[in-house]
């Protein structure tokens, strides 16, 4: 998969495909409906498929401290479209520039100067543009008259309820790990590579993974039963993700993994943490003793519920 960063970097060769647009956070379901049907007239045509995101996302863009958390960070999110077998990622700046295009201007710089779409597959609730001016019947009646096609895609429902990035963060935040699976179509997980932390957890007993987050805002907060796959070998573990207020920490939540009867050295690898069940909310301590003991009972119950 090739992924061209900015409009600047397209070149002639990459005129000629068919394209679908959207934030595409988590890569749920309904999304890997769309991908299928992207795949499909990709095939037909025999023209890359290509996938346009934003980067921040709208509106991360518009409301940076109000903006709901990530489910996917870029290259978790590049990770999944590659596998859904998308030839080319176009991933767009979104800045002032960008928002101030209108629907017009977003069809004819992106669609046809930069990718020469020759059809675009959407959600049939897609906006886009300067204030979402742009709508599917726009879409269609620019397609008319630039030679591309536009299909809106059927929506993708579980128990009758449309599948969003909206839903899964709701689903996630009540701890429903099993609807959340359903809504992805695989478990719900967290990847990034490992950092060195304060060493402060092999003091108190329980020695941790610390995950990168790169300072983006995750979907889950508190203390988890996870597991990770380990040189083909699932292991099993708890994890902790906030802010650490018993330790006074940088400000930034942090993934924090201590697989159980593990003693290797995961420095610079990257792990794909899968979340199975939240067992509390993060807390304040008042010592790093009543930390301690909150910890030993978090091993206790996980361990009991992996029937360690
Ligand atoms: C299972 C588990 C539960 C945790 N719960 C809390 C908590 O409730 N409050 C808190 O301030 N820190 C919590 N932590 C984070 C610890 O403060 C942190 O792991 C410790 O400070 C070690 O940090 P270090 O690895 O950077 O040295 C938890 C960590 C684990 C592994
Ligand atoms: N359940 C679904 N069924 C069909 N199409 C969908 C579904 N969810 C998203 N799409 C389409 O996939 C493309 C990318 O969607 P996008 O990520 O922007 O929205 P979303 O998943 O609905 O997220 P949000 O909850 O933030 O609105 C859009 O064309 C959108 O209409």
């Amino acid at each position: 998969m090739e992924l061209v960063r900015g409009l600047h970097n397209l070149r002639p060769r990459h005129r000629g495909c068919v394209a679908t647009i959207g934030n595409f956070d988590g890569v749920h379901a309904g999304h890997q409906a769309i991908l299928a049907r992207l795949r499909a007239h990709s095939e037909r045509l025999g023209l890359p498929g290509c996938v346009v995101i934003f980067e921040p996302q709208p509106r991360e863009y518009f409301a940076p401290d109000a903006a709901p958390p990530r489910l996917t960070r870029l290259r978790e999110k590049l990770a999944l479209l590659q596998a859904q077998g998308v030839d080319r990622v176009l991933c767009l700046a979104f800045n002032r520039r960008l928002r101030e295009l209108s629907a017009e201007q977003f069809v004819q710089q992106v669609l046809i100067d930069g990718l020469g779409v020759k059809h675009l597959e959407v959600g049939d609730d897609f906006r886009f543009g300067c204030d979402r001016s742009g709508d599917f019947a726009f879409l269609q009646s620019s397609g008319v008259s630039h030679g591309f096609t536009v299909e809106a895609a059927n929506t993708v429902a579980e128990s009758g309820e449309r599948i969003s990035s909206t839903r899964l963060r709701q689903v996630l935040g009540e701890g429903d790990f099993a609807l959340a699976e359903r809504l992805l179509g695989r478990p719900f997980s967290i990847s990034g590579r490992v950092l060195h932390g304060q060493q402060l957890g092999r003091t108190i007993g329980a020695p941790t993974a610390n995950v990168q987050l790169k300072r983006v805002n995750p979907p889950l907060h508190g203390v988890y039963r996870v597991s990770v796959m380990l040189d083909g070998e699932l292991r099993k573990g708890v994890a902790n993700i906030g802010k650490r207020p018993t330790v006074a920490g940088d400000g930034s939540a942090h993934l924090e993994v201590h697989l159980f009867d593990f003693a290797g050295d995961l420095y610079g690898r990257r792990l794909d943490v899968v979340f199975h069940e939240k067992l509390r909310d993060e807390q304040r301590f008042d010592s790093l003793d009543a930390l301690q003991a909150a910890i030993k009972a978090d091993f206790a119950a996980a361990r009991a519920q992996w029937g360690l």
